[in-house]
């Protein structure tokens, strides 16, 4: 994992809805740049308060959060200058669409950028390009499926090419075809000085693509770290609700099916699992030669 800075920093935050319940309880976290983090729980664990905090949409009820080292500002330009750095993917769509057209909301982040013409559209092209919108450019929003929807708003934030990406439960709505093909595209991206968010029941989605993970329960945080602890960890995995990636499964059956298997690692990818299939079968046919 890099851990060369962060963006956003927790002290010891809880958080209260209006009616009193407690959603978050004294999170003290911090999230580093350069990362892909899978935010994990059960329902109701806190994923989303915790990027509503992240984006200044909600406040903490007690502690801190910092923001490149410094307190968040809730004032108007600070909320502006945040926004500007911190995109979130809501898990509705129809929380963050209201332009009247698909092209128009997608354009609507990025005009309010300091960004020249051409640029603005040479992004707004490429967030069209990537959920496959090009059709549906000139469709007013109201006439749009739920996963259509989801597109457009995904193509609205990506387009302001946030530092921070936070996406909930992106694929909530999107067919089989959609969400693999937004999960291939984020493996693809750069995360030198950006960091993604990415919460989902969806594991099998995220296990080959995030390398570094949080675990809610109950608005705490349980876990923070890399993939095999977690994953390896059936009480924990169970506690919080959390499926076991097919790939952990597949290679925890081979390692205790026969001792040949008993040392091979934890693959992060299908591919690095059927190479060690591979390798280890040729070892095996050059010792029976
Ligand atoms: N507007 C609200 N008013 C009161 N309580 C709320 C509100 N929104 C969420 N909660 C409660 O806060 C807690 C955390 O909810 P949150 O939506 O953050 O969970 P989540 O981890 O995103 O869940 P899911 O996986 O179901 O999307 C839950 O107990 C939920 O019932």
């Amino acid at each position: 994992m890099k851990m060369t800075a962060s963006y956003f920093s927790f002290e010891h935050v809880s958080f209260l809805y209006s009616d009193g319940t407690q959603a978050i309880n004294d999170i003290s976290l911090t999230i580093p740049v350069g990362n892909k983090i899978a935010i994990l729980g059960e329902n109701g664990s806190g994923k989303s308060t915790l990027f509503k905090l992240l984006m200044g949409l909600e406040r903490p009820t007690k502690g801190t959060i910092l923001f490149k080292g410094k307190p968040l500002k809730y004032n108007k330009s600070g909320l502006q200058q945040l926004r500007q750095q911190v995109g979130l993917v809501f898990q509705e769509a129809d929380h963050q669409l209201f332009a009247s057209t698909v092209k128009q909301d997608i354009l609507y982040g990025p005009l309010n950028l300091d960004w020249s013409i051409e640029k603005i559209t040479s992004q707004v092209d490429k967030a069209i390009a990537l959920t496959e919108l090009e059709e549906l450019e000139n469709r007013p929003i109201h006439f749009l499926s739920g996963g259509q929807k989801k597109r457009v708003a995904i193509a609205g934030v990506y387009a302001m090419e946030p530092k921070v990406l936070i996406l909930d439960e992106p694929t909530s709505s999107l067919d089989y075809y959609f969400s693999t093909q937004l999960t291939d595209y984020l493996k693809k991206l750069d995360t030198d000085d950006r960091t993604f968010l990415y919460s989902t029941h969806q594991i099998n989605l995220v296990y080959e693509w995030a390398d570094y993970y949080i675990v809610l329960h109950k608005g705490k945080v349980i876990y923070v770290g890399e993939r095999d602890a977690l994953f390896t960890n059936d009480a924990l995995l169970q506690q919080a609700h959390i499926e076991k990636p097919w790939i952990v499964s597949v290679t925890q059956m081979l390692q205790n099916s026969d001792p040949q298997w008993g040392n091979i690692a934890m693959p992060h990818s299908k591919e690095a699992l059927v190479a060690q299939i591979v390798a280890l079968q040729k070892k095996e046919d050059l010792i029976s030669i």
